[in-house]
């Protein structure tokens, strides 16, 4: 009964929601894409030539939203085909996804050996090659009981941290989607040992009521 009710006003919260009718509209596979196109426009994450790195990518919103954006700045670049992104992107996810043209994405899951290999076998080879933007809004199934939720997730965070401290740029950035709930505080710590700068970000497009938060680290720290 209370699981129809949560179904009920979750679907009528869907319907309303204007972040749906823009998705739909704008060819956008999620409503997600409008948390990281706020984020992006506020922070400028994405650059011309960028290898971007898109972990938790299905359906898709997210990389379709890092092609367009690569393929908008590619205009620029008499050396990039018309109609093409000007840089990388490679996604990963558990689930299938659609095909989306000039992302690379494999499915697999990125907390086992088999799929981070997958991802890393697909990363540019060359020293100066290494990853400019690591991106994951990836997120656990839920199961209700909050603090088994927040640990899953503090897991694919820091999964997602040593990703982003292994294969980033000095310059590059990572963003990270957290519950902002127990663990919270430890993740930014670890995102303060290894960041020069990091902040937080609650975009319009995340729902108030949720306790999701998005945190961002830039410029690496030099290792010790
Ligand atoms: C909120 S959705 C991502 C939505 C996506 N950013 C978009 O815009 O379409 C979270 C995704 O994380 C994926 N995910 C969760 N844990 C994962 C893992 N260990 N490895 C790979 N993907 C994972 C889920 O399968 C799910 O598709």
């Amino acid at each position: 009964m209370a699981k129809n009710k949560f179904n009920k006003s979750w679907l009528q919260d869907h319907l309303t929601d204007p972040y749906v009718k823009m998705a739909q509209k704008e060819g956008y596979r999620a409503r997600a894409v409008y948390k990281l196109s706020e984020i992006d426009e506020q922070d400028h994450l994405i650059k011309a030539g960028m290898t971007i790195v898109d972990l938790g990518s299905a359906p898709g919103s997210w990389s379709q939203y890092v092609r367009n954006r690569l393929t908008e700045l590619g205009k620029s670049n008499p050396k990039i085909e018309s109609g093409k992104p000007d840089g990388q992107i490679i996604a990963i996810d558990i689930l299938p996804m659609e095909d989306i043209a000039d992302v690379s994405f494999i499915q697999g899951d990125f907390r086992e050996e088999e799929g981070l290999a997958a991802l890393e076998a697909l990363l540019p080879k060359s020293a100066e090659g290494k990853v400019d933007l690591v991106l994951s809004d990836m997120a656990p199934n839920l199961s209700g009981v909050g603090v088994a939720d927040s640990a899953r997730m503090a897991f694919l965070a820091e999964i997602a941290l040593d990703f982003a401290t292994a294969h980033l740029k000095p310059e590059g950035a990572l963003l990270i989607k957290c519950f902002n709930g127990s663990g919270y505080s430890q993740i930014v710590e670890s995102f303060k040992k290894v960041f020069k700068t990091v902040a937080s970000r609650k975009p319009k497009a995340s729902r108030a009521k949720s306790s999701e938060i998005f945190l961002l680290g830039k410029n690496l720290k030099p290792p010790k």
